[in-house]
């Protein structure tokens, strides 16, 4: 089996993307963040108290013919921008692009954090990362990918993240239409869960290219693209203007600036990301200073290659034995 479905931006910057998905019997839809960088499946439900919805789309189980609660089981998962949310669990019939997995355990929010609430078209999270990462307790529940991986064509997910524009997901193949060329791979240390790998060094603009090694994680629920300060520093002294505000917790620009691209090597591939890429945003609607879509990592622990970075490739996550990532130019 196969499933494709779209990955739409939720706003003009392109926070975060949703996938259109269904739940239950019959089908629910909601649109869901598919995030490679946690493992919990949870959405808005009947059961998130009415104070924290704010247009979000739920999911009801009692409207579901096919629901069973997960009798006893309970999560919480706390994510490294400190928003959250925890509650119950359900299993159920769940669906990505026509791709059906029986009795997924979908997690019923019985709390969210208040920057989820904020977030009107975002009704729930997909995590594809390792199940070892799943909340759920006093049993881990597995991922939908994990769950499918039996019926599918190939032991694969991809991500074609698109700047301001609809992407796609899809399970089960490799799409050859969405990449020219090859895919380069590249090994995945699946611990302690997330989609770690290394990058083979970096260019800035059209300096020379860096060779390092630099470890981190391919999460398409982080927007920016982090990297080590002395990498971030390097790019921001080519901008004018240029400076890393406190006050914004970022590096920041001129709007008007001319910014270099920036280019990330897998194994001996290249990838170019667009200058307009890292032009991420204004700081409010009237101002003319951005935000940049590269900024340090130093404060996370862990470098993070977000949609910045993934919307620049076509990205295949293999769930081979051992699992390896490939990025494809497109
Ligand atoms: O919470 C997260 C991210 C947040 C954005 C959505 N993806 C998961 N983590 C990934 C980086 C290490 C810490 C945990």
């Amino acid at each position: 089996d196969t499933g494709s479905a779209a990955a739409v931006p939720i706003n003009e910057v392109d926070i975060a993307y949703v996938t259109p998905v269904t739940v239950g019997t019959p089908p629910q839809t909601l649109m869901l963040d598919l995030d490679t960088g946690s493992s919990d499946l949870w959405v808005f439900s009947s059961l998130t108290p009415s104070s924290q919805v704010r247009g979000q789309e739920i999911y009801s189980p009692a409207k579901s013919s096919t629901s069973k609660l997960l009798s006893g089981h309970t999560w919480s998962i706390r994510y490294g921008d400190g928003s959250g949310s925890r509650g119950t669990v359900y299993t159920d019939n769940f669906t990505i692009g026509g791709l059906e997995v029986e009795s997924q355990a979908v997690q019923t929010a019985q709390e969210v954090s208040s920057s989820f609430t904020q977030e009107q078209s975002l009704d729930g999270l997909v995590g594809l990362g390792f199940s070892t990462l799943n909340t759920v307790r006093p049993s881990s529940q597995l991922t939908f990918f994990d769950n499918a991986r039996p019926k599918l064509d190939e032991e694969v997910f991809t991500a074609d993240l698109k700047y301001h524009a609809t992407g796609s997901y899809d399970f089960g193949f490799i799409d050859r239409a969405k990449y020219t060329g090859n895919i380069t791979y590249t090994p995945v240390q699946q611990s302690p869960g997330y989609w770690t790998h290394s990058l083979s060094g970096y260019a800035v603009g059209s300096g020379a290219f860096q060779s390092t090694q630099i470890q981190g994680i391919s999460d398409t629920g982080t927007t920016l693209l982090y990297l080590p300060t002395a990498i971030v520093t390097a790019y921001y002294r080519q901008v004018q203007g240029a400076q890393n505000s406190q006050y914004y917790g970022g590096y920041v620009f001129p709007c008007s600036s001319t910014l270099p691209t920036f280019t990330f090597g897998i194994e001996g591939a290249r990838f170019t990301i667009p200058a307009s890429y890292i032009n991420y945003t204004r700081i409010s609607p009237t101002s003319s200073t951005c935000y940049g879509g590269l900024q340090s990592s130093s404060g996370l622990g862990i470098n993070i290659f977000g949609d910045v970075a993934l919307k620049a490739a076509f990205v295949v996550f293999s769930g081979t034995n051992p699992p390896r990532i490939g990025f494809g130019t497109k």
